[in-house]
């Protein structure tokens, strides 16, 4: 199919994703709109600026939660298809204010729905739902028998042991009242189509990242103290749960799934996105670190108790039916015979003569965590979708962008 002169509106254009989505989409030849909000302060839409686009999209000012601003939006970009992006997408502040995060990611998307219905325009709509939909997926005896203790019941009763890696038929449990938020959306985008038949399809994509992530997420977190840390700035990182696993995709993998799903994907259904790996946070550390310049000879918690050789070492064993890239310190996480928690309070990363103090910091903690994603994507897959960035040049192009001193917080 050819973008060529195809009218695309984007919610969330200044976004993380919204800003690749147009590039790759301008040098496809299509035309971009964007829906953006008012920004009082004046401050500029960094993410379209730094790829020098601003100019070359055309923006409607207002905001998910006024149809009439979606409705104008509308009518200026007469749309073959809609990317919904627009969401508040930071899980730790959906627990802080649910109503905000509701409004916004649930009504927001109503709105939208409603106004395309309004106007009898006739696009394709794909709506950016989330991993985190699937939320407390069980990967071993040891984890579900904790998450019994620390939640009372699971709901529902998982079929199988381990739930990784996760398609698109396997059960939502949400922990968090972002996650909510995007199950109502992914509902009501599917029920348009039942009800309505309004062309929609469901992306649930893992974490993807890049340079330019919101600083607020840990990719950005960890690669922006990397950096600082390689250039004197701190003497020390800060950080939360390290034992928590993500499928950590390149951003331009997923953008490439978002065309794929605009394309070819089937109306009415719901697609994973991701690589089909999985990675501790901690390793996300260390490797990070490893690629500022410090190799990793050793680990260590504070209370030198839990002693780690090689940490980065590359594991080839096969888990969960399947062989990703992935670390020793993955590995013995995974298997059970590793684990962080509070009480260690930090650990030292031994690289050469250095010490590095990695320190756990008790806010960073979530009230309900996602122990592990892992995606399935078979699906996506039969539609000619293969990714192609590792988890290394994912940290490359991050800590580049931490190079420039005006992208560091
Ligand atoms: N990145 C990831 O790993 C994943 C992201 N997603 C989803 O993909 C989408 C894009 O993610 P990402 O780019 O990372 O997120 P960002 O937080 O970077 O971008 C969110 C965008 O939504 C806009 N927005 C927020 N509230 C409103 C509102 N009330 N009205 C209009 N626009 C609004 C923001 O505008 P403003 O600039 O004004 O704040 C911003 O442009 C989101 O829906 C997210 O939930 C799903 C799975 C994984
Ligand atoms: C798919 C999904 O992806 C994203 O949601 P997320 O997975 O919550 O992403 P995150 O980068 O905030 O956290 C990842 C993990 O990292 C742990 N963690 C440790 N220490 C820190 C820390 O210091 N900061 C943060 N943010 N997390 C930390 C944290 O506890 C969690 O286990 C959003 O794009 C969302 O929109 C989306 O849909």
């Amino acid at each position: 199919m050819s973008w060529s002169n195809k009218n695309v509106l984007i919610t969330g254009i200044s976004g993380f994703v919204g800003s690749y989505l147009s590039d790759k989409l301008l040098e496809e030849g299509a035309n971009v709109f964007g829906l953006v909000r008012n920004r009082a302060d004046g401050s500029i839409y960094k993410n379209l600026f730094d790829k020098k686009i601003v100019d070359d999209v055309t923006l409607t000012k207002g905001d998910l939660l006024d149809i009439t601003s979606i409705a104008n939006a509308l009518d200026e970009s007469s749309p073959d298809y809609i990317f919904h992006l627009g969401a508040q997408s930071f899980v730790p502040r959906s627990f802080e204010n649910s109503a905000e995060t509701q409004q916004i990611n649930g009504i927001g998307t109503s709105n939208l729905l409603e106004a395309v219905i309004s106007k009898e325009v006739n696009p394709k709509v794909i709506f950016a739902g989330s991993s985190e939909e699937y939320g407390l997926i069980i990967s071993s005896k040891r984890q579900y028998e904790n998450a019994k203790k620390e939640y009372g019941t699971i709901f529902p009763e998982p079929e199988r042991i381990p739930e990784v890696p996760t398609t698109e038929t396997d059960y939502l449990r949400p922990m968090s009242p972002y996650a909510v938020s995007k199950v109502y959306g992914d509902y009501l985008m599917r029920n348009y189509y039942h009800s309505y038949g309004l062309d929609t399809v469901v992306s649930r994509a893992f974490n993807h990242e890049g340079a330019g992530r919101g600083l607020n997420f840990v990719t950005s977190v960890i690669t922006n103290q990397a950096m600082k840390y390689k250039l004197g700035e701190i003497d020390k990182i800060k950080i939360g749960n390290i034992n928590a696993f993500r499928d950590w995709t390149h951003v331009k993998d997923i953008i490439n799934g978002y065309l794929t799903l605009a394309e070819k994907g089937r109306s009415g259904d719901v697609y994973n996105q991701g690589s089909m790996r999985t990675n501790s946070v901690l390793t996300y550390i260390l490797l990070s670190l490893e690629e500022s310049g410090f190799p990793i000879d050793k680990i260590e918690t504070f209370k030198n108790d839990k002693i780690i050789k090689d940490p980065t070492e590359t594991d080839k064993s096969e888990i969960f039916g399947i062989n990703f890239e992935k670390t020793k310190v993955d590995q013995l996480i995974l298997e059970d015979n590793l684990n962080f928690t509070l009480k260690d309070e930090g650990i030292n990363v031994y690289s050469g003569d250095k010490k590095i103090k990695i320190e756990f910091d008790e806010n960073r903690f979530r009230p309900a965590e996602v122990p592990i994603l892992l995606s399935n994507t078979d699906k996506i897959q039969k539609l000619g979708l293969k990714t192609q960035y590792t988890v290394n040049n994912i940290i490359k192009d991050q800590l580049n962008y931490f190079l420039k001193k005006e992208n560091r917080e």
